[in-house]
């Protein structure tokens, strides 16, 4: 036993956002819906993950992690997503690689990213080791 039991931990922070859009879809099955355009409501979620600095408690300033949201949130919310360069086509597989993409840059902590649309019950969860884990 040490007394550094807490050194393996790893801290998740976690914000959730919403965006409305529109999109079109060619797939196997329903095909008909899903080629006209139609609409949904999202929800995402972004997680960073490591160890909060021990002078401020944080992983980071949630306020500026809302900063970064509010940036992509611009880029997706009431937009028609096939003309959203980098996403066609707009599935949520997609959306999740477009938000990571986006937003990794300014966050190093970055390390999930959620994409679901609960009134059908579907979601996709797109994880990886983030650059600087803490
Ligand atoms: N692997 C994936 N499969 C599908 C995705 C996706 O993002 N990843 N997306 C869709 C469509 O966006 C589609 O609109 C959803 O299809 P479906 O569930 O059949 O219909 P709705 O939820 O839109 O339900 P309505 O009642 O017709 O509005 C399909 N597959
Ligand atoms: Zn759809």
């Amino acid at each position: 036993m040490t007394t550094s039991a807490s050194s393996d931990a790893i801290y998740e922070l976690s914000q959730r956002f919403f965006f409305e859009a529109a999109h079109t879809l060619e797939r196997e099955i329903e095909t008909a819906g899903s080629r006209r355009i139609h609409g949904h409501t999202y929800e995402a979620e972004v997680t960073l993950s490591g160890v909060p600095d021990p002078a401020s408690g944080m992983l980071m300033d949630l306020a500026f992690l809302r900063q970064e949201i509010a940036r992509v949130r611009d880029m997706l919310d009431h937009h028609f997503l096939d003309e959203v360069p980098g996403l066609r086509p707009a599935t949520l597989e997609n959306l999740c690689g477009f938000i990571r993409r986006q937003l990794e840059p300014g966050l190093p902590l970055l390390s999930a990213v959620t994409v679901e649309r609960r009134a059908s019950g579907d979601k996709c969860v797109l994880r990886w080791r983030p650059a600087r884990a803490g």
